[in-house]
């Protein structure tokens, strides 16, 4: 497709009665292809209208400029069309008679049949032959919009303008009227641009969904490419893989500048109370069992016993989101994945360092390795079966889902694979997915196993799609998984609040870790806002004996999802120096000659220490030693880089000197 429509940086700036201006759009740069449907979408004001406005000549930039076909777009034309929500139909004329006039204004040189039978072509279009003799007033607003798309599509315009097209209507009318309008403009490889709120609706139609910022100087936040195959039908939109990915990124987009708003309203300002810097925090979290200390410090009161008064929980769309919220501060902290803390402290991926501390371990286990059913059937059971598998298919790209590089579900499914004489980076491919995406991703053969968090293994089983191979329990019992974060600037502004939210979450802990409790927690873990998922998804491992589905009997897992057994919420420098050798050992960081130092710097003992101690809980450090790992092998934390030299398969290994406090420069 060739670009049709160009958008050259384009600012409108509006100049206002008391002297002053106000730019409404700044540098909106955008390329639209022959037959491509996109949609505009953002909060109320900021400047969608006016950008169309500009696409129809109706309105003019007042710098840059607007291309069509190559041509300078300076004033309307009958090439562009625009539909608007309040339909704008001649109250006097008929259905017939509004369409006619239109097509009499733009083709008077056409022969009188000719253009006759373009208006009753379009009056068939869209289902008013019983009412072409009707005017406005004896019609409903969904007569009266399909009146004002059939009079747009009979002038047959190269580009079609809708400006909020369905915005008024009821939700049956504005369903029927999309799938008329999709159908049509596939049909006729029409170009759309839309105006819309509804982000379903912008699902549907669109193959691009152009995302505004607020203004002032409103701008491209993000250009979503829906990549759902055409002819669409509605509930095969909404049952496609990606659809609550597309859609759950919209709505992040839409959240994120809803506090943007606020935070510029000065309605986000830290509110200092009960001797605390600040009582109204952001925290997120991604939806899976393990996010009970959360929901539980949130629900049980625990962040309030603590001074904690306004605490939001944020559901995060992916850890990448959760990465995002902590670095730019939108988030004050987060669950993180246990390697996030050193890989933002150490600037992985050429990305700026942003120390990270955690001052709290907040889970241990609750991973699983989940293959899909083919392979199961095939017999394989170990990671020596699905290299066989591999072998055997050597035209076939075996695909796995994982979480986030630094997350332990990457690092556990890169070990098991290693241990199988499996080159996770060469002989499969593993490929970053969110959570609650996991199982619509292999329900749909986009993958074909994976390792995550619960419950995503046990929905799988339940709906029968996959079996869990490996728990982390048979891998690395008792790691590490889920750990507090926050930025060290922010644990340095906010001492006082850091230490209430880590007594919060450790009491919380200790709550989820009571038996008694469990059924109440998942309970409370299955609401919408949370896991949001049915009951009979979570209770596998969290109470109830967790099915691996295979022929095998459901196991009673104690440790499967642990948040506070053996008193182990401590930072453990050892198991974080076993995670910083994982992410050297594939590449995803260098391996910090300085890890002592780092180390000190990210994992806080002295902060849990005193919080415990302010609780009367055990401050237990765990003690300084080796960890024995489930292929035999031992990681001696005097010897970290001895053990990276033995390790067979792995990356080429970067040893150096990292200052996390200088800008970074170089990759690392
Ligand atoms: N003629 C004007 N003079 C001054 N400001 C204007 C003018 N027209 C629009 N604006 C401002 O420009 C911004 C963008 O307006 P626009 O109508 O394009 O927003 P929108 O995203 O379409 O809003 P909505 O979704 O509510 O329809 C708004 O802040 C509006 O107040």
């Amino acid at each position: 497709m060739s670009i049709f429509v160009e958008v050259d940086h384009i600012d409108r700036v509006f100049p206002l009665a008391n002297g002053g201006e106000y730019i409404a759009l700044k540098n909106i740069e955008l390329k639209i292809k022959q037959g491509e449907f996109i949609s505009l979408i953002g909060h109320s004001g900021c400047g969608k209208s006016t950008l169309l406005n500009i696409i129809a000549g109706l309105d003019k930039p007042t710098h840059g400029g607007i291309t069509l076909e190559g041509r300078q777009v300076t004033q309307p034309g009958p090439d562009r069309m625009v539909v608007f929500q309040n339909y704008s139909l001649l109250p006097w004329l008929t259905v017939r008679e509004n369409i006619t006039l239109a097509v009499d204004e733009v083709y008077p040189n056409k022969p009188k049949g000719e253009r006759k039978g373009i208006v009753e072509h379009h009056i068939d279009l869209v289902g008013l032959r019983l009412a072409a003799k009707k005017r406005p007033s004896e019609l409903s607003g969904g007569m009266k919009q399909r009146v004002a798309i059939a009079r747009a599509l009979a002038i047959r315009p190269k580009l079609l303008l809708l400006d909020e097209p369905f915005g008024a209507l009821d939700a049956l009318t504005r369903g029927g009227l999309q799938e008329q309008l999709m159908k049509i403009c596939e049909e006729s490889q029409l170009t759309c641009v839309m105006v819309t709120h509804d982000v379903d609706e912008a699902l549907l139609l669109s193959d691009r969904i152009i995302m505004l910022t607020n203004g002032p100087e409103s701008h491209i936040g993000q250009i979503l490419d829906v990549e759902i195959p055409r002819p669409r039908q509605r509930l095969e939109v909404v049952n496609h893989p990606s659809y609550y990915n597309y859609r759950n990124e919209i709505i992040y987009f839409l959240n994120q500048q809803k506090k943007d708003k606020m935070r510029k309203a000065g309605k986000l300002k830290p509110i200092a109370r009960n001797g605390l810097e600040k009582v109204n925090l952001e925290i997120g979290f991604i939806p899976l069992s393990d996010c009970a200390p959360l929901v539980i410090a949130k629900e049980k009161g625990f962040f309030e016993k603590h001074g904690l008064e306004q605490v939001t929980l944020n559901r995060e769309p992916s850890w990448g989101a959760i990465a995002k919220g902590i670095v730019s501060g939108h988030l004050d902290a987060a669950a993180m994945v246990a390697g996030m803390p050193i890989t933002l402290t150490l600037g992985a991926g050429n990305k700026p360092r942003v120390p990270i501390v955690s001052a709290l371990t907040l889970s241990r286990n609750g991973n699983s390795i989940t293959l899909n059913k083919h392979l199961y059937d095939l017999g394989v059971r170990t990671a020596a079966d699905f290299r066989e598998a591999i072998q055997e298919t050597p035209d076939k790209v075996h695909t796995l889902g994982m979480v986030y590089p630094s997350s332990m579900q990457n690092l556990i499914l890169r070990y098991w694979l290693a241990n199988g004489d499996i080159d996770p980076d060469n002989d499969v491919s593993l490929a970053v997915i969110p959570p609650p995406q996991m199982v619509s991703n292999l329900k749909a053969g986009n993958i074909d196993g994976y390792c995550v968090g619960e419950p995503w293994n046990s929905r799988a089983v339940s709906e029968e799609l996959g079996v869990v191979v490996a728990t982390d329990l048979d891998i690395f019992p008792s790691h590490i998984e889920k750990v507090l974060g926050v930025r060290e600037e922010w644990a340095n502004q906010y001492p006082q609040t850091h230490l209430a939210l880590v007594k919060a979450l450790l009491e919380a802990c200790e709550y989820c870790d009571d038996w008694r409790n469990r059924e109440e927690i998942a309970t409370l873990l299955s609401q919408e806002q949370y896991v949001g998922v049915d009951l009979k998804y979570i209770r596998p491992g969290f109470i109830d004996p967790y099915n691996r589905g295979m022929r095998s009997q459901p196991e009673i897992l104690h440790r499967y999802n642990q948040f506070y057994v053996d008193k182990s919420n401590c930072p453990d420098r050892v198991e974080a120096l076993w995670i910083m050798t994982q992410l050297a050992r594939w590449g995803i960081t260098s391996f910090p000659k300085n890890w002592v130092t780092i180390l000190e710097r990210i994992w806080r003992t002295d902060i849990f220490g005193e919080a415990a101690r302010e609780l009367e809980l055990p401050d237990v450090e765990r003690d300084r030693m080796p960890i024995n790992l489930f292929d035999g092998t031992v990681f001696d934390p005097d010897e970290p880089i001895g053990y990276l030299r033995k390790l067979t398969i792995k990356r080429k290994i970067l040893i150096e000197e990292i200052d996390i406090d200088s800008v970074l420069t170089s990759v690392p």
